[in-house]
């Protein structure tokens, strides 16, 4: 970047079509050959009150800061005007926004938490730096693009030992180096595994954030709780290093929420060393590139859940979904595919129970982004709402728009504070004891989650305008976040079917002599 120094005045010296400067934010910027191919157009760059003048409040309403970042556009930077200092505020990699709101209330400067330790602040510390660098400039390009999370991404993942942190704390985290050995194995828990959601999510790319191995996160549960010892030796490795992928096969065309509705067979062979499996599956993430299957399937005793490899009689094709295909969204057929009984997971027809006990987690994480992705909207809408003129003044300076941001910041505080209460539950109770005691809970939080994600989406897109449904430029975070909003409140269960959950687990344990 060019430190040559200008003045104003020779600045506007550039001011024809040809011989063309501006100054944004300190910076001048030589348009000259740049302005005929400006998507904006010409005549915007001609106004008097633009040509050779400082165009700092004109760019910023229009443009995201980032565009000044692209490399395109970097290189139109011919100086900085002498004696000024850049004040615009552009994301600098792996630091906290200033803006309120923006961050949780522990990460924000005078607030406090019984939650989090000098670890997690640590840990969040190093995850954010990591994310900003690595993970959120390729989410950008894939999700427009379609394209899987690239090798190189998860190879980095997996020095770290993201991979498996991602399943949360446990066993399968014993003798890893943790994110360069910043936590240890055994002090690894629930609000580590929180942080590490939420900082991805901040991505804002909703279809490759799924493809970014959440079909690992799912699927590779049952096999470390329920696997043999072979089979856990042989899978779990290989995928924590992201040598192979794998996905949870469950819903299918007929039946998604209602498991036992689920018409997949699995049938032994007749000398008892296989399954032959035959049916469909729907909607799977991560799919297309899975070279595992977790799936449940009708067996003679009930619901039994079998790990299946990528072999004859596995097909995989893409869904196209309202988000990215770098989800791998897939249709799966087994015709006479085949496993190996010792594939088993957990007991035969016994699937049910740790399928449900699975969806806990599942859910939680999913309530892990939909708190943070709110947030992230309030951000923006805080942000824009501010810098947004209308009628001469600020958008932010109409009552109807901060009674929106109103309902918007309780709605994300809400969730945020309640899941955090149940990550600490999670932290305090067995995996047996959350099943029992939390199943409802998280049921109730993630509808909740999800109503009040789509209730943000929609003020969200009242408040951008014709930005809120235009994929590029100033809105395009919240055209983004309202198109691919349903997958939180359909994904891991819908919400009217989690909301019942809750409820008839609390009259199950009612006390029998309550009365008014
Ligand atoms: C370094 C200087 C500039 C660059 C690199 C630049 C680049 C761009 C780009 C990439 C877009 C497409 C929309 C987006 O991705 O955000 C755009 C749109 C636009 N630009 Fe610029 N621009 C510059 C300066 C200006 C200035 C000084 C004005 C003055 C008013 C201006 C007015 C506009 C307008 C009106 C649009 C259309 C916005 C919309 O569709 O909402 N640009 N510009």
């Amino acid at each position: 970047m060019s430190t040559k120094e200008y003045t104003l005045d020779e600045v506007a010296k550039h001011n024809k079509p040809g011989d063309f400067w501006v100054a944004i934010d300190a910076r001048v910027y030589d348009l000259s050959r740049f302005m005929n191919m400006h998507p904006g157009g010409v005549s915007v760059l001609l106004d008097p009150e633009v040509a050779g003048q400082d165009a700092t409040e004109a760019f910023y309403s229009l443009h995201r800061a980032e565009v000044l970042d692209r490399p395109q556009y970097k290189r139109l930077q011919i100086g900085v005007v002498g004696g000024q200092k850049s004040v615009i505020a552009g994301h600098v990699p792996g630091q906290l926004s200033q803006v309120p709101y923006a961050e949780p209330s522990w990460l924000t400067s005078g607030y406090h938490s019984p939650y989090y330790s000098e670890n997690h602040r640590q840990f969040q510390k190093a995850v954010r730096k990591f994310v900003d660098e690595e993970i959120y400039p390729e989410a950008q390009i894939k999700e427009e693009d379609g394209t899987r999370v690239s090798q190189e991404l998860v190879d980095k993942m997996a020095a770290l030992n993201i991979n498996a942190m991602r399943l949360g704390p446990g066993k399968h985290l014993k003798g890893l180096t943790l994110m360069n050995g910043l936590v240890k194995p055994e002090e690894f828990d629930y609000f580590h595994e929180l942080i590490l959601t939420q900082e991805i999510t901040r991505c804002g790319a909703r279809g490759y954030g799924d493809g970014l191995l959440s079909g690992m996160v799912i699927g590779l549960p049952p096999v470390l709780n329920f696997g043999s010892d072979e089979l856990k030796a042989r899978i779990v490795p290989e995928v924590f290093q992201g040598k192979k992928f794998i996905s949870l096969a469950i819903s299918e065309a007929h039946a998604g929420s209602d498991v036992m509705g689920l018409q997949t067979t699995a049938v032994k062979s007749e000398d008892g060393k296989d399954w032959i499996i035959n049916g469909t599956k729907k909607w799977i993430t991560n799919g297309v590139f899975s070279d595992y299957f977790t799936v449940g399937c009708k067996t003679e005793d009930g619901f039994t859940v079998i790990l299946v490899e990528r072999g004859p009689g596995v097909e995989t094709k893409s869904i196209k979904t309202s988000y990215s295909p770098s989800a791998g969204t897939a249709y799966i057929t087994f015709d006479n595919a085949r496993a190996p009984v010792g594939n088993t997971l957990g007991e035969e027809g016994g699937g049910i129970f740790f399928v449900r006990g699975n969806f806990n987690h599942e859910r939680w994480v999913m309530c892990c982004g939909s708190a943070r992705s709110q947030r992230s909207v309030v951000e923006e809408c805080l942000k824009w709402s501010a810098q947004r003129k209308a009628f001469g003044k600020p958008l932010n300076s109409l009552a109807v728009i901060r009674s929106k941001l109103a309902e918007m910041m309780t709605r994300s505080e809400t969730t945020q504070n309640w899941l955090e209460n149940i990550t600490y539950q999670m932290n305090n109770m067995s995996y047996k004891q959350q099943a029992g005691k939390l199943a409802g809970p998280i049921g109730l939080l993630k509808a909740h989650c999800t109503s009040s994600a789509q209730e943000t989406a929609k003020d969200a897109v009242q408040i951008f305008g014709g930005r809120g449904i235009t994929r590029t430029g100033m809105g395009r975070y919240i055209e983004h976040y309202h198109r691919t909003i349903a997958f939180d409140a359909l994904l891991g269960g819908a919400e009217d079917v989690l909301r019942d959950l809750a409820v008839r687990q609390a009259l199950r344990v009612m006390p029998k002599n309550a009365r008014l």
